[in-house]
């Protein structure tokens, strides 16, 4: 069986089509442009690159977009006060704090300060609680993208077991609950885990998002299985990802490329919450 590729460019492609649609009607019907504003603390190149990412999608789709440059001095209570600020702006229905944020700032408090009907992000407390309890919320973008291209291979999730590597808030544990909502058995894998590779050989999904660069090798994989690389890691300036993907795309059904799978689906799906948060201002 020749093995296919979810190819996140493409997908995203469609979506983003579809986006430009939904801001043309929001638009004419009740004058609303959706706004984005994205804060980035900091020189962290990798950061930088992603928050120029991010713009130039938002633009692309019709999107009010800003971002804040702010030095890498900048205090907690300054980067409240402009969260505060952006709150209280009516332009702008999606906030995100581009993390890693530096030392000193306390992460955590930052997001629960931005209002969770703003909470693009999906990072807010109200937010990962209601994703919890599998209630309608934001969820966080990496993990709705991973979801999202599980869906596009028209295998029924119901019952597969789905082996997630990685238990990171941002993306590892949300996968694994967005997994369980729609029926997976899912066993979570982490730093400490013993055998991963038998855990991976019983695995009819497999999510990577470690950062390990070809931890997950091709012959760990299961005949069949659908095989999803969040992974992302500079090695010798060329993108690598988590899983070993020539040896396992000899095996596996479905299989996302690094580049060009998860992550473009991330912003994609960041462009969907904002989307989401400016009609929910219709209503
Ligand atoms: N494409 C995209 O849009 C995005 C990609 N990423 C990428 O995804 C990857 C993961 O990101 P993130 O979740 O933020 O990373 P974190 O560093 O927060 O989490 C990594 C997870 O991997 C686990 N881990 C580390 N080493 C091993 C190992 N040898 N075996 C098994 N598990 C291990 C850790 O376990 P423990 O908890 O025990 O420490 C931890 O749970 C990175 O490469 C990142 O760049 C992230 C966000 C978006
Ligand atoms: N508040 C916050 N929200 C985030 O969503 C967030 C964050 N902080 N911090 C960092 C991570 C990382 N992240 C990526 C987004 C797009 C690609 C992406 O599009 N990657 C391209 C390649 C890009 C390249 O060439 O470097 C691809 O995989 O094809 C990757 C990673 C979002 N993150």
């Amino acid at each position: 069986m020749e093995v296919k590729i979810l190819d996140g460019k493409k997908i995203s492609e469609e979506i983003r089509n579809h986006i430009v649609n939904e801001v043309k009607k929001l638009k004419a019907n009740y004058g609303i442009t959706p706004g984005l504003s994205v804060v980035l603390v900091g020189d962290d190149a990798a950061s930088h690159v992603y928050v120029s990412m991010k713009e130039k999608a938002c633009k692309k789709v019709g999107f009010h977009s800003e971002v804040y440059k702010l030095p890498k001095e900048t205090t907690q209570q300054e980067l409240l006060n402009l969260i505060n600020k952006l709150n209280n702006d009516e332009k702008i229905h999606g906030i995100l704090v581009q993390l890693p944020l530096p030392k000193g700032i306390d992460e955590h408090l930052i997001n629960s300060h931005i209002a969770p009907t703003k909470d693009v992000d999906g990072f807010h407390a109200v937010n990962t609680g209601k994703l919890f309890l599998g209630k309608e919320s934001f969820i966080p973008c990496t993990p709705k993208g991973i979801l999202e291209l599980i869906k596009r291979t028209g295998e029924d999730i119901t019952g597969k077991h789905a082996v997630v590597i990685g238990r990171s808030n941002i993306v590892g544990k949300p996968v694994a609950i967005l997994l369980l909502k729609e029926n997976a058995t899912v066993t979570i894998c982490h730093s400490k885990t013993k055998n991963l590779d038998k855990y991976v050989q019983t695995a009819d999904i497999v999510v990577a998002a470690v950062g390990v660069p070809e931890l997950i090798k091709g012959n760990m994989i299961k005949k069949g299985a659908i095989v999803i690389d969040a992974g992302t890691r500079k090695v010798n300036n060329k993108l690598v990802g988590d899983v070993e993907f020539e040896e396992a795309s000899k095996k596996a059904s479905w299989i996302t490329p690094v580049p060009g799978g998860v992550g473009p689906m991330t912003i994609t799906m960041l462009l969907e919450n904002t989307l989401k948060a400016a009609k929910a201002q219709c209503e």
